[in-house]
């Protein structure tokens, strides 16, 4: 079973997927693995998500495929019969957590605020996605959260583009951070995959940015 804090090792930035029409889920997920890009989020957003998974997860087997947006134990059960590696939630609750337990489905739960780390922490988890980053508070809270908890990692997500990444990338306290920008509607309408494979390869190249700051 993965341990979600590895989901760091394949790169900076892990993308946040909403698959309006099924047959666009292969296409995306082999444009995002030709980029650089192998953990990819399918949020529980839409009604093909589930069925999208599958089909990433079993014609691309390069991507690390997990399901976002969980928000209560029947998504959790869902997304593992789908074949999700891992699962994404915006918040945590031990009802979830349970579940995911239960369905061997590692989880990176959502977090907002010192209580909710605390809460997270112990029922057993240290790395924890920050939601919505920027708007509760972005790079200034993460390197607040850092002196109480510095035994705690954080994925942001929410708000982050690749102009405000490396700042996040750059503290100590964050692995990698999530975005949607590298699946933008109109590319996917467009079957733009192309554009998709470059912006995932910038994508790619922001650690390193972060590294120069
Ligand atoms: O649905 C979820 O569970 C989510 O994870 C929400 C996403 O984190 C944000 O929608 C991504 O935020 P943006 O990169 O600002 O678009």
């Amino acid at each position: 079973m993965l341990n979600p804090i590895d989901l760091a090792d394949h790169g900076p930035i892990i993308p946040v997927i909403v698959i309006e029409r099924l047959e666009h889920a292969v296409p995306l997920a082999q444009a995002l693995v030709a980029g650089g890009v192998k953990v990819l989020e399918v949020t529980l957003r839409t009604p093909v998500a589930l069925a999208a998974i599958q089909a990433m997860a079993r014609a691309v087997p390069e991507a690390i495929v997990g399901a976002g947006t969980l928000r209560s134990p029947v998504d959790a059960l869902r997304a593992s019969e789908a074949g999700a590696r891992f699962a994404v939630s915006p918040g945590f609750s031990p009802s979830l957590a349970q579940a995911c337990e239960q369905a061997a489905l590692p989880l990176l739960p959502g977090v907002a605020t010192a209580s909710e780390v605390m809460q997270a922490f112990d029922a057993g988890y240290s790395f924890l996605k920050l939601f919505p980053a920027t708007a509760v508070g972005g790079v200034q809270l993460l390197k607040g959260l850092a002196g109480p908890f510095p035994d705690v990692a954080f994925c942001p997500t929410g708000g982050i583009t690749p102009a405000s990444a490396p700042e996040f990338l750059a503290l100590s306290n964050v692995k990698v951070c999530g975005g949607s920008w590298l699946c933008p509607k109109d590319a996917l309408e467009a079957g733009d995959w192309g554009r998709i494979t470059r912006l995932a390869r910038e994508a790619t190249a922001l650690r390193s940015a972060a590294a120069l700051r």
